[in-house]
């Protein structure tokens, strides 16, 4: 399969390449030239598959040029075998046709570890194929970085540096990065928030002069294809669960950089019935002003209690884009140099089509502590604050007749203060590997929101 960008002028890739990476040479983000589709009666034959067995059958096509049948079916059982709970991502039922699928039982208590840990794993053998040395960087309102780290700190050729927002993240998820020892892995708390961080990495992916000239740099955010394709397949796996393929189903998804539901939008372009995909943001809302307005503009990004989710700039929303404007790179391009300078202003089509496949929704702070209290008081079901955000949205859009999957992206452990101020009086206890967190030391540095100062720090720091 080869991968080619969404703003049409950077040489197209295959996937180990793809993986390699993170934006295209041209700035925009990559995407496979053609996805694969399953029929229906494909899908159907997946009912009885583990986590793992089925993740194979949805991955393979897009890394065959690099990985036989074989060697990915280890990595990925060798990959969920980390996972606390025997079902991987469990659905649980909150309502009538009203479900969550629980996405926090990999070992940093996030949705991200689905994908960050077979990208540690597939990063780990092409690098030790190749005999190269990379540098990671991330940027992480509070999950990515943990994940990032967790997936790669076994990999014995990569220097990683992950960038977060200081005192932005919550204890817990600042605990989980800098507490992981290693003389490869490198806590960098930015002053400024996650869009500045993000910022930082999309940067020196356009210019990396401050940086050693022999070693590839990688990306562990979503705007690395490999961490949306592996997110694609929980979609399946939810809906087989209730019936898919010979049922539609719905998915709410809370929503920042636009990767884990443009991952649904891709399984629903693979083949799989999804009748609804909520988007659900907290206060942070440029994708529903988007929605409701057809105007992308820039916000200024506010502190929530979803802190996530705190994100104004939504990258992989281009590549949603890239469909929705027919595949031309070159308009894409042109939207995003006018995004400079002024707000862009979607066509009739192009925003006609987006609400065809989505519905939006904005939760502010109190409705979020409101629907942790209510889930917990109707059916003691403990939910984050983030996952309360898209419960909240699938209550407004869920269908008596269609199973409504919120995807629960994140563990209530992670933000004991959101869960004190919805009033609940106990404070989550955090799983049993993690339980003497805040005993554990912390190794981190504070550094100016600054591209020449962070290369300088990265160049300081990579092993030699
Ligand atoms: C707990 C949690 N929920 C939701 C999101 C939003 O996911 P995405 O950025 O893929 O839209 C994030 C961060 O990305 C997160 O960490
Ligand atoms: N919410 C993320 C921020 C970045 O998202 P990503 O999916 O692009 O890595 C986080 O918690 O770090």
């Amino acid at each position: 399969m080869k991968y080619i960008s969404t703003r049409g002028k950077a040489p197209a890739l295959n996937f180990e390449d793809v993986l390699l990476t993170g934006l295209a040479s041209d700035g925009g983000l990559y995407v496979p030239d053609q996805l694969p589709s399953f029929s229906q009666e494909q899908i159907r034959s997946w009912r009885s598959l583990s986590y793992a067995e089925l993740a194979a059958e949805i991955v393979y096509p897009f890394v065959e040029d690099t990985f036989s049948r074989e060697e990915l079916d280890t990595i990925l059982a060798d990959t969920y075998a980390v996972f606390r709970h025997d079902a991987i991502a469990p659905m649980v039922q909150i309502a009538p046709n009203q479900w969550v699928l629980e996405l926090f039982h990999g070992p940093t208590l996030a949705f991200k570890d689905f994908a960050l840990q077979l990208l540690g794993r597939l990063l780990d053998e092409v690098l030790k194929r190749r005999d190269e040395r990379i540098m990671i960087m991330g940027a992480t309102s509070g999950d990515t970085g943990s994940a990032a780290i967790e997936g790669c700190k076994r990999c014995s050729n990569i220097d990683i540096f992950i960038l977060h927002p200081y005192q932005r993240v919550s204890d817990v998820q600042r605990k989980q990065m800098t507490t992981v020892v290693g003389e490869n892995i490198h806590n960098l708390a930015v002053r400024g928030n996650f869009d500045d961080c993000q910022a930082l990495v999309k940067a020196t992916f356009g210019d990396r002069s401050g940086l050693p000239a022999d070693r590839g740099l990688v990306a562990v955010n979503s705007i690395n294809w490999a961490r949306i394709m592996a997110q694609i397949v929980y979609y399946f796996y939810a809906a087989l669960s209730v019936g898919g393929p010979d049922r539609a189903v719905s998915f709410s998804v809370p929503t920042g950089n636009f990767g884990d539901i443009f991952a649904g939008y891709l399984a629903k372009q693979m083949g799989l019935p999804v009748e609804q995909l909520v988007i659900a943001t907290n206060k942070n809302d440029v994708l529903h002003k988007m929605m409701t307005t057809g105007v992308y503009d820039k916000m200024s990004l506010e502190a929530s209690l979803s802190p996530s989710m705190d994100i104004t700039v939504s990258s992989n929303f281009e590549r949603l884009l890239f469909d929705v404007y027919d595949r031309d790179g070159a308009a894409i391009a042109d939207l995003f140099e006018q995004f400079k300078t002024e707000p862009i202003h979607f066509s009739e089509t192009a925003m006609a089509r987006t609400r065809a496949l989505f519905a939006s929704h904005r939760v502010s702070d109190d409705e979020t502590c409101a629907e942790v209290a209510r889930l917990w008081h109707d059916c003691q079901y403990l939910a984050d604050p983030h996952s309360a955000i898209g419960v909240a949205a699938a209550r407004l859009y869920g269908k008596p007749e269609t199973p409504m999957i919120t995807l629960a992206t994140a563990h209530a452990a992670k933000f004991p203060s959101a869960i004190a101020q919805a009033g609940l009086d106990f404070a989550p206890p955090l799983p049993e590997h993690l339980a003497d967190l805040f005993e554990r030391e912390e190794r981190f540095d504070v550094i100016d929101n600054d591209l020449a100062t962070v290369q300088a720090y990265m160049s300081a720091h990579v092993a030699s």
